[in-house]
């Protein structure tokens, strides 16, 4: 592996392990709880354990002042709730724009099953090429989304990561399947690191039993946002979640170490 790619992996992760928490939903989903005092919240989590925040690349002069050292992750395709189709991701940048907001890698989000599948499939596969040119990792945000998808579906989930993989990625998230004998057959599908989306916030418990389940299947992290953005507390949640992650801590242990134990 080129040395520069493999430092930039190091500065997003720990011990080959990652909690990252993307903030990129500024796009998708608009000035959302969390995302208006976005330095306060990028403060907190990377405070907390975090090991890298990602955003689109408008709003890095807001993180770097706020992120305690941790690695930057520059997303580079998005689209919102209140557009036509948000399946239909459009690029939004570049690697050398992430590049020169100071990013550690890059990301890109595939929707693999929809209309948009095709187009989005050559845009990674040449993301991945220029990104490696320069010795930058891509992680892949490759959902099982479309019509007629189970978006949960292990066999649809283990073909979206095995895409990634096949075009190059480094890192793939994904959404969590539900249990980890389920999540088990999706981490086999490919040799990448499977990280997994939270998708919209539960209970502190659903969130960090769903890490849990994810890595006792054999995860390597999360990619986390709403779940741990729109948090009351988003440092103390994300100390529970990095202990799952990192010190491989029980659902109840976790809780209780971040004084999340008792829910409301
Ligand atoms: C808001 C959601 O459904 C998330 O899963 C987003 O799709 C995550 C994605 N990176 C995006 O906001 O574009
Ligand atoms: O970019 C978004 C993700 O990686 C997952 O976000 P979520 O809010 O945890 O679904």
């Amino acid at each position: 592996m080129h040395a520069g790619l493999h430092a930039r992996l190091e500065r997003i992760s720990t011990r080959g392990r990652y909690v990252v928490v993307p903030m990129d939903h500024g796009i998708t989903l608009g000035p959302v709880k969390g995302l208006v005092d976005l330095e306060s919240t990028v403060d907190a989590i990377t405070r907390g354990g975090a090991d890298a925040v990602l955003t689109q690349k408008g709003v890095a002069p807001r993180v770097h002042p706020n992120k305690n050292g941790k690695g930057y992750i520059v997303h580079l395709n998005g689209s919102t709730v209140i557009g036509p189709d948000e399946n239909d991701k459009r690029m939004t940048g570049s690697v050398e724009e992430a590049l020169r907001s100071g990013a550690d890698a890059v990301s890109f989000h595939m929707n693999v099953g929809s209309a948009h599948e095709p187009d989005q499939m050559t845009q990674l596969g040449e993301l991945t090429e220029k990104a490696h040119r320069y010795g930058v990792p891509v992680l892949a945000m490759n959902y099982a989304r479309g019509p007629g998808i189970d978006e949960h579906d292990a066999e649809s989930l283990a073909h979206a990561v095995r895409l990634a993989e096949e075009l190059g990625a480094d890192v793939v998230k994904t959404a969590y399947s539900g249990d980890g004998d389920s999540f088990e057959r999706v981490c086999n599908a490919t040799r990448l690191p499977v990280i997994i989306a939270g998708g919209s916030r539960g209970t502190d418990r659903e969130t960090v039993e769903m890490v849990r389940g994810a890595m006792d299947g054999g995860a390597a992290g999360v990619s986390m946002g709403r779940s741990i953005f729109q948090h009351d507390d988003p440092e103390a949640i994300t100390r529970a979640v990095s202990a799952v992650v990192h010190d491989d801590a029980d659902a109840e242990s976790a809780l209780r170490q971040a004084g999340l134990g008792i829910e409301a």
